[in-house]
């Protein structure tokens, strides 16, 4: 397909959402609210370490690469804070960075951010151990505006080669992998975005995704302010539509793939993955390769973030499950490699078990 050359893949003249920015002052992380979505769009400005943790938690930010970019962003931004002697800042900057990595587990972005902006303070101390702090925020501030950017291309990119993989017709997808979820764009809902933008004839069936409804508030929310056809499913539904045939492929995104292409999305991806393999349906997971893990062996040791019984009992603001009865809310599943038809990233498109090899 020659198609994929029409798609910008430059994340210089991206002109799309972008929900986690570094205010323009450079002393304030920016979050578009996810919280409020679809109801309202509210911007937050946070430098406080704690508030920023917080806002991870609470899913204010949310989606592999955004937790990614926000703590990157939000890390130098504390560092503004910290003393101006060396050892007390490197010690500080260390605690924040603790502090941060332990907002959510799951997504392996969060990590590989935090490693990027500590080692690029390494390398500076080595290069110039009696560093300045300022020499040292300046290195930080690089390397976060660098982890957003380098995170946009990969989505524009990736976009591009699951475009030329997506057929026409109805594509399912679970949760939100859109510009909401990214620096911008999108990995799962930026391959739709790239092939809508492409001409590819889509409907868009968006499972509403249980507990939280990142689908119904915020995936269904960007298709609609993108004009991309779409139709909100409830998550039992989606058996159904593939067995009527409405739907022609299923893509999702990654919170962490293992080496052996294994790979944890949000709750009830993998019940999709069974589904489209009983439906012979291709299933399509997207990612930026930050969210392959090559140090785990397979999705078994990908830790699983399990949240507050409150997220099932309670459905808008009313309880609706008995007040005391008990509760599993594991936020994530592991689809096993052999569910996945492919894994598309910035740098082509693999099956599960080529990830290895690809990433020497
Ligand atoms: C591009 S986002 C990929 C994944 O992070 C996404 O599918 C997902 O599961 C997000 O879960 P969330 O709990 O909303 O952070």
């Amino acid at each position: 397909m020659t198609i994929t050359t029409k798609l910008d893949t430059n994340p210089d003249t991206y002109a799309g959402l972008r929900p986690v920015q570094l205010r323009e002052d450079g002393r304030a992380l920016v979050l578009l609210d996810q919280r409020q979505l679809p109801r309202e769009s509210v911007w937050l400005e946070l430098d406080a370490l704690e508030d920023i943790a917080v806002a991870i938690e609470t899913l204010t930010v949310r989606g592999a690469p955004a937790i990614g970019c926000a703590a990157a962003i939000g890390l130098y931004v504390v560092s503004l804070g910290l003393p101006e002697t060396q050892a007390e800042f490197l010690a500080e900057l260390e605690a924040a960075s603790a502090r941060l990595a332990d907002t959510r587990p799951t997504a392996v972005n969060l990590f590989v951010a935090l490693d990027q902006l500590r080692a690029a303070v390494q390398e500076q101390l080595r290069r110039e151990p009696e560093a300045e702090v300022a020499k040292l925020r300046e290195v930080l501030r690089a390397t976060a505006l660098d982890h957003v950017r380098e995170d946009l291309r990969a989505c524009l990119e990736l976009g591009a080669h699951g475009a030329a993989k997506l057929p026409a017709g109805g594509i399912l997808t679970h949760c939100n992998t859109g510009a909401l979820a990214t620096s911008g764009h999108g990995t799962a809902l930026g391959v739709v975005r790239s092939a809508w933008a492409l001409g590819t004839k889509l409907h868009v069936f968006v499972d509403e995704t249980r507990p939280l409804l990142q689908g119904s508030r915020l995936t269904a929310w960007e298709l609609v302010h993108d004009g991309i056809p779409c139709s909100l499913i409830c998550d039992n539904m989606a058996g159904a539509m593939l067995a009527r045939g409405e739907i022609q492929a299923a893509i999702v995104g990654a919170d962490r793939i293992a080496r052996n292409g294994d790979a944890a999305n949000k709750i009830g991806t993998y019940t999709v993955a069974v589904l489209c393999k009983h439906h012979g349906v291709p299933f399509y997971v997207a990612a930026p390769w930050t969210t392959i893990d090559l140090s785990l062996a397979s999705g078994a040791a990908i830790p699983i973030e399990e949240r507050s019984p409150d997220e099932v009992r309670v459905h808008g603001g009313a309880l609706r499950a008995p007040a005391t009865v008990p509760v599993r809310n594991p936020a994530f599943d592991v689809t096993p490699a052999e569910l996945i038809t492919g894994i598309i990233t910035e740098r082509g498109v693999f099956e599960p078990g080529q990830l290895a090899r690809a990433g020497r």
